[in-house]
C-alpha cells in the first residue's frame, strides 16, 4: 500500500473545518495528523509531521498560518477568504524562497461554482451588462464573498481582453450601497439571509435578453470534493495557484 499523505486542518472547530476533518478522515489515502482550533499552537503542525495544511480559519489569521506552513516546508490548501492581491504577491515571493512547496488559494471548492465562474467569464464579452449577486448565510463575516470577488475579476479580465466597454448605467443619484460594491468595474451585491449556505448569480444582459448563471451550495458537503482534490494535487504544484480552476482542465 502507498504511504498516506499527512494532512492537518486549521480551523477544525469551524463550519468548514469540521466538515473537512470528516472528509479527510474518510479518505483512505489521507491521514489526519492534526486538527487545530483557535488558540492551538502552530508548532503542533511541525510535531505532527503534516505535509499538507488545510486552512479554513478567518481572514485575519489565514496569512500568518499559511506563511508559517510554507516556512516549515508544508504545502497549503486555503479556503479562507481575505487574500487580496498584495497578500498573494507577498506569499508568491515567499514561495520563491521555498521551491517545491505549493499553495492553493481556492475562493470556492465547489466544482459547480468553479465551473459557473468560468462559464460567466466565457459569456462576459458577449453582453453589454454584467452584475453579480452573491447570497450567503448571515454568520459570514466578509462581503463581498471571495467567490464573487474572484468571479468579478475573471469577468472583468475577459471584458478587458475583448475591449468591451463598461456596462450602461445612468444612475446619478443613489443611496450609499444601492448599486453594490465595485470590483474591477463589476457591480457585486451581497445578500445575507438565514437559511442560505452559499449561492451566486451572474446576470448578463443584452438587448431583449438575459442569461443567468446560478450556482447553489445547499450543504458544505459540496466543498469537500474540491478540498480533497486540492490536498492530493498541491504537492505536485509548486508555487502559488489562485483558484481551483488552476487544477482543472477548463478553457
Ligand atoms: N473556499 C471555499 O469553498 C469556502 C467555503 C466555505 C467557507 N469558506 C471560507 O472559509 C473560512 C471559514 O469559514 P467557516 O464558515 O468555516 O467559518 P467559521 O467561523 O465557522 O470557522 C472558522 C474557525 O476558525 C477558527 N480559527 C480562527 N483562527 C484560527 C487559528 N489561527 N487556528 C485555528 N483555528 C482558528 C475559529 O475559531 C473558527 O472555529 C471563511 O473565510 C469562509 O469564507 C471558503
Ligand atoms: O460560507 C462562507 O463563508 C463561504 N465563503 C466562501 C466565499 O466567500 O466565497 C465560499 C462560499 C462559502
Amino acid at each position: 500500500m502507498t504511504e498516506q499523505l499527512a494532512v492537518a486542518v486549521l480551523g477544525a472547530g469551524g463550519r468548514m473545518g469540521s466538515e473537512a476533518v470528516t472528509a479527510i478522515e474518510s479518505a483512505p489515502d489521507l491521514e489526519l495528523v492534526a486538527a487545530l482550533k483557535r488558540g492551538d499552537s502552530l508548532d503542533e503542525l511541525v510535531s505532527a509531521g503534516a505535509q499538507v495544511v488545510v486552512d479554513l480559519t478567518t481572514p485575519e489569521n489565514t496569512e500568518a498560518n499559511v506563511r508559517f506552513a510554507v516556512e516549515h516546508g508544508m504545502h497549503a490548501v486555503v479556503g479562507t477568504t481575505g487574500w487580496d492581491e498584495a497578500k498573494r504577491a507577498s506569499l508568491a515571493q515567499l514561495l520563491e524562497q521555498h521551491p517545491g512547496t505549493g499553495v492553493l488559494i481556492a475562493p470556492n471548492f465547489a466544482l459547480g461554482s468553479v465551473l459557473a465562474s468560468s462559464f460567466a467569464a466565457t459569456a462576459a464579452k458577449y453582453f453589454e451588462s454584467v452584475e453579480i449577486i452573491e447570497l450567503h448565510h448571515p454568520d459570514k463575516v466578509d462581503a463581498p464573498s471571495g467567490t464573487a470577488i474572484r468571479t468579478a475579476q475573471l469577468v472583468a479580465a475577459a471584458r478587458d481582453a475583448a475591449d468591451v466597454p463598461a456596462g450602461p448605467d445612468a444612475t446619478t443619484k443613489a443611496l450609499d450601497g444601492a448599486r453594490g460594491a465595485d470590483v474591477d468595474g463589476v457591480r457585486v451585491h451581497s445578500v445575507r439571509l438565514r437559511g442560505l449556505v452559499a449561492h451566486q448569480e451572474v446576470l448578463l444582459g443584452g438587448p431583449g435578453e438575459q442569461l443567468t448563471i446560478r450556482h447553489d451550495s445547499f450543504d458544505r458537503a459540496s466543498f469537500m470534493p474540491g478540498v480533497l482534490l486540492g490536498v492530493r494535487a498541491v504537492t505536485g504544484r509548486p508555487g502559488l495557484t489562485y483558484g481551483l480552476d488552476g487544477y482543472l482542465e477548463l478553457s
